[in-house]
C-alpha cells in the first residue's frame, strides 16, 4: 500500500521502545507486536470491488469499476467517504481507508477506517445517470454497509445529493430498519446535520488558527530552532499579513478560503486559489465571497478567463494552475487531491506552513524533504477531521432523531479538534519528531491499547 509507510513504522518503533507503554506487554513480545501492528496497518481487512452495471440514457450499458475498502474496525464500524473521480484506484482507496483508521483513532471517534471510490468523471454523466450509479453502488455493496457496519460519507466528487440518494436506496433495501445512520453528509431535510457541509473547511482553518495563536507565535525557542534551518520570518512578524494560497476550490477549499478571508484574529491575505483548470492570483488579496458566488453559478468552476473575471467585477489575473504551489506565500492550504507536492516540485515550495486539508497531498519523499528543511506540515489526519467529527454528530443525531443547533455543532466540533491539538501539539513542540509522526504515535497508541485489552496483541 502506498502512503506514509516509513512514518508509520517509525511511529510504531518509537512507541514500542518506550517501556512505559503497555508495561504488561512482555519485552520479548514487543518485536512480535511491532510486526503484528505493521501487518494490521499495511493490510486492509477487506477490499470489496465491483463493476456497477449501469444503463446510460443513450441506451449504452456500461460497467463502472468501484470499490469499498474496509481497513480496520478495532474502534468501531468502518467510516469514510466515497470518492467519484477518474483517477480512483484500489491502492489509492486502500491508503485513504488507512488514513481514516488513523484519523478516527487520533480524534478518539468510535469508528474504524473505510473509504469508497468509483472510477468516473461525474461531469460526464447526467443527473439521472449519477442517481443510478449511486443506487447501484448501494445495491452492490449492500451486504457490507449499514449504521453499525460501515457508514460512508462524501469525499471529492460527491456531496449531500449523492448521500441522500444512497441513503434512500439503503432504506428501500432495508424496510423497517433504522437507516438515518447509514450515510452521513446528507442534506438537512433528509436527516443531515447542520454544519456538516462546512465542517471540513472550517476545521482546517480552525486547526491552522489554533496552531498559530497558541503555539507558533509564542514559541520563541522553537522558532529560533527553525530559523537555523529555514526562515520562518513571516511567522515571527505578528503584524505582517500572512499570504495564503489555497489549492482546490471545492467543498473544502472554498470554505477554508472563506474562513481565512473573514478571520479577524489573524491578518490574512488570500492571494491565490486554484481549481482543476486555473489559478487566480491577486497580490492585494482575492474577493473570496465573490468567487464562491461565481462557482455556485458555474457548476463549481472558478472564472477561467480574464473576460469571466471582468464581467463579474472580480479583480485577479489568470495563471497556470500548478504555479500556485510554487508562488511566494507564507501558508499553503492543500484542498485538492493526493501527491500534489512531489519530487519534481518540492524544492520550489516557498511556504513556511503547509496545511493538509486534502488527504495525502504530499508524497512521502517530499514530506521528508520539506520537514528536514523546517517547513511545518500540518498533517491531514489532524487538520481535515472536521468532516468526520460532524459526521459522527450526524450519526448520533440520526439514531436519536434529535438534532443540535448549528452553534452547538460548531462548539462540539472545535472542542473536539482543540482537545486533540492540546494533546499533540505540546508533544510536537517539545520533541524532535515531525508533527505527522506525533499524530501517528497517538493513533497507534490508541489502536494498540484497545487491541491489547481485547487480547489481540500479546
Ligand atoms: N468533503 C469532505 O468532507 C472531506 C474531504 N477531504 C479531502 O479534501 C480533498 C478535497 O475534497 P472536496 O473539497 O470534498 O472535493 P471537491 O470535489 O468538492 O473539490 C475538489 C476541488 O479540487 C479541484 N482540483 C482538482 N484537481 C486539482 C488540481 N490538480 N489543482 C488544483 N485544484 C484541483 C477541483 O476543481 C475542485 O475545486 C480530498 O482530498 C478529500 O479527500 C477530507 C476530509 C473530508
Ligand atoms: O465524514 C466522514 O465520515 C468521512 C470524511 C472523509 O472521508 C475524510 O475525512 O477523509
Amino acid at each position: 500500500m502506498s502512503g506514509n509507510n516509513n512514518v508509520i513504522e517509525q511511529s510504531l518503533t518509537a512507541l514500542l521502545e518506550d517501556e512505559s507503554f503497555l508495561p504488561d506487554l512482555q519485552a520479548q513480545t514487543r518485536d512480535q507486536a511491532f510486526k503484528s501492528l505493521v501487518a494490521i496497518l499495511s493490510t486492509p481487512n477487506h477490499i470489496h470491488k465491483s463493476f456497477l452495471r449501469v444503463a446510460l440514457e443513450n441506451g449504452t450499458i456500461v460497467r463502472i469499476p468501484s470499490f469499498r475498502v474496509q481497513h480496520n474496525d478495532t474502534l468501531g464500524p468502518y467510516k469514510g467517504g466515497i470518492r467519484f473521480h477518474e483517477s480512483v484506484n484500489e491502492d489509492e482507496v486502500s491508503n485513504l481507508a488507512r488514513l481514516m483508521t488513523l484519523k478516527n483513532a487520533l480524534h478518539e471517534l468510535p469508528f474504524g477506517g473505510g473509504k469508497g471510490g468509483v472510477i468516473i468523471n461525474p461531469r460526464e454523466y447526467s443527473v439521472k445517470e449519477l442517481n443510478l450509479i449511486c443506487k447501484k453502488y448501494v445495491q452492490y455493496f449492500n451486504d457490507i454497509l449499514g449504521p453499525d457496519k460501515d457508514i460512508p460519507a462524501p469525499d471529492a466528487g460527491t456531496g449531500e445529493r449523492e448521500m441522500d440518494w444512497m441513503m434512500a436506496e439503503y432504506k428501500n433495501i432495508h424496510p423497517g430498519e433504522p437507516y438515518r445512520g447509514s450515510f452521513t453528509g446528507k442534506s438537512i431535510i433528509n436527516g443531515g446535520s447542520l454544519g456538516r457541509k462546512e465542517a471540513t473547511g472550517k476545521g482546517v482553518y480552525f486547526t491552522f488558527k489554533y496552531l498559530m495563536h497558541n503555539f507558533v507565535k509564542d514559541n520563541e525557542r522553537w522558532l529560533s530552532e527553525q530559523e537555523n534551518r529555514f526562515a520562518m520570518t513571516a511567522l515571527r512578524n505578528v503584524d505582517k499579513k500572512l499570504k495564503i494560497a489555497v489549492q482546490g476550490f471545492g467543498n473544502l477549499g472554498s470554505v477554508a478560503a472563506k474562513e481565512a478571508f473573514k478571520c479577524n484574529d489573524l491578518q490574512n491575505n488570500v492571494v491565490a486559489v486554484s481549481d482543476a483548470n486555473v489559478m487566480l492570483y491577486n497580490s492585494d488579496g482575492l474577493d473570496i465571497p465573490a468567487l464562491i458566488r461565481y462557482t455556485e453559478e458555474h457548476e463549481g468552476d472558478l472564472p477561467q478567463t480574464e473576460k469571466d473575471l471582468s464581467e463579474n467585477g472580480i479583480k485577479a489575473v489568470v495563471k497556470e494552475r500548478d504555479d500556485l504551489l510554487e508562488i511566494d506565500v507564507d501558508i499553503l492550504i492543500m484542498a485538492a487531491l493526493e501527491n500534489q507536492i512531489y519530487k519534481d516540485n518540492m524544492e520550489n515550495i516557498k511556504a513556511e506552513i503547509i496545511v493538509e486539508g486534502a488527504n495525502a497531498p504530499i508524497t512521502e519523499e517530499a514530506d521528508e524533504y520539506l520537514s528536514d528543511k523546517g517547513v511545518l506540515i500540518v498533517p491531514d489526519i489532524l487538520a481535515n477531521a472536521g468532516g468526520v467529527i460532524v459526521s459522527y454528530l450526524e450519526w448520533i443525531q440520526g439514531r436519536e432523531t434529535q438534532f443540535y443547533k448549528e452553534e452547538e455543532i460548531y462548539e462540539l466540533l472545535y472542542n473536539k479538534m482543540q482537545s486533540t491539538m492540546d494533546t499533540i501539539l505540546p508533544q510536537f513542540f517539545g520533541d524532535p519528531f515531525p508533527l505527522r509522526q506525533n499524530c501517528y504515535i497517538h493513533s497507534v497508541m490508541k489502536l494498540s491499547t484497545v487491541l491489547f485489552r481485547q487480547g489481540k496483541l500479546y
